[in-house]
């Protein structure tokens, strides 16, 4: 087995990473929805959302601070826009790592306009100090500067506008509680199923200006990892193919062959995924094995299997973490279409999985 060149392309790359690459920013501006009503699934966000903000709205205030958490490419971006768009808002963009000292966000708040949205990204990446700064303008629209240094330092209070603060985090354990509690409301967004993902591919299809046929669509989003930047990707990729290999129309065929040549899987599995299924199916007999041997078998460092392959192979059921190591599930063998060796020996399938299991 040799997997030599998938570390050409490193797995922040990848066709189907969650992370936006360069194109990405370059395109996603477009095919971001502009309103509560362009923006497509996670139905229970939208109906809060909407109700916060139509609340305020209608109070003339200032919207409650919101916390979106989310995998990446779920649309915590763009949702941040479409609360400043409805409260006919502007926002101010930044990101926790980007605020380095207490300083830099005494700058960026006293500057805010009254009813201004501040668009918080990697809320949970933000400096110590930076953090407890923010505590107190959340709550009381106040922040202390402080003048000098050592016991001459004195506390001088800034009077701030009203705004919205709109923080953004994959991860939402890591955030502090009394961060966490000072936010009015907080949005979980989850994974978008296919069906929703078929709007979104029409949708940005249209946008585009790509023909595209329910089926091709339906194509694209079931290898999308239930997430709307892959399926705009992809979209992406499949109507090169089609320009180049037909007349530009995308069927569910045309889909299929183009993502094939990409080495997305109808299940959204890219190279990398499918090699350490493969090398866990078919060097370990489905595990136990431990990560370190596995990485090992297909030449990544234990990080890349760990954080960039596992956790998509575990959400969809494909790969088990267990404290004596990876092991694979019954949907891995179908899915590569292998025989378990338990099952081959023993006669009825699935059966040798039990003693995996414990079952
Ligand atoms: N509900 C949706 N309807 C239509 N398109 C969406 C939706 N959510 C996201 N998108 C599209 O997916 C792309 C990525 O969304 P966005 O940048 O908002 O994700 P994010 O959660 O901020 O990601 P990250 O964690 O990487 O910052 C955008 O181009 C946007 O157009
Ligand atoms: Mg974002």
């Amino acid at each position: 087995m040799n997997w030599d060149d998938a570390n050409d392309t490193p797995a922040s790359e990848r066709l189907v990473g969650a992370s936006a690459d360069r194109e990405d920013q370059a395109v996603e501006a477009a095919l971001r929805p502009k309103d509560l009503g362009e923006f497509i699934g996670q139905e229970k966000v939208r109906e809060q959302l909407d109700l916060v903000l139509r609340a305020a709205r209608a109070r003339g205030a200032t919207a409650d601070h919101v916390l979106l958490s989310g995998a990446p490419g779920l649309g915590k971006t763009t949702l941040s826009m479409i609360i400043a768009a409805e409260m006919g808002a502007p926002i101010r963009i930044t990101s926790g790592p980007a605020i380095q000292h207490a300083g830099d966000l005494a700058a960026i708040l006293s500057s805010l306009q009254e009813g201004e949205v501040l668009f918080l990204d990697e809320i949970h990446r933000m400096s110590r100090p930076a953090e407890e700064m923010l505590y107190m303008a959340m709550e009381d629209f106040r922040v202390d500067v402080i003048v000098g240094k050592g016991p001459g330092a004195t506390a001088i209070p800034l009077e701030l506008p009203p705004f919205t603060l709109v923080g953004a985090t994959t991860r939402a354990g890591l955030l502090p509680p009394p961060l966490r509690d000072r936010f009015g409301f907080t949005a979980h967004m989850e994974f978008y199923e296919p069906h929703e993902l078929e709007r979104v591919v029409h949708r940005s299809a249209s946008l585009l200006d790509v023909g595209i046929e329910p089926d091709g669509a339906a194509e694209i989003a079931g290898r999308s990892r239930g997430t709307p930047r892959i399926a705009n990707r992809l979209l992406r990729r499949v109507r090169d193919y089609a320009q180049v290999k037909a007349d530009g129309l995308i069927t569910r065929d045309i889909a299929a062959a183009a993502l094939a040549v990409y080495e997305v899987d109808a299940r959204g599995l890219d190279r990398l995924d499918r090699a350490v299924l493969q090398a866990l199916l078919k060097l370990f007999g489905g595990g136990p094995v431990g990560l370190s041997t596995l990485a090992v078998a297909v030449g990544e460092e234990r990080e890349t299997v760990e954080e960039v392959a596992e956790p998509f192979l575990v959400r969809e059921g494909l790969l088990a973490r267990t404290p004596r190591g990876r092991v694979a599930t019954p949907a891995a063998w179908a899915h590569l279409e292998l025989t378990p060796p338990h099952a081959a020996a023993g006669g009825a399938a699935g059966n040798g999985q039990q003693d995996l299991f414990g079952a």
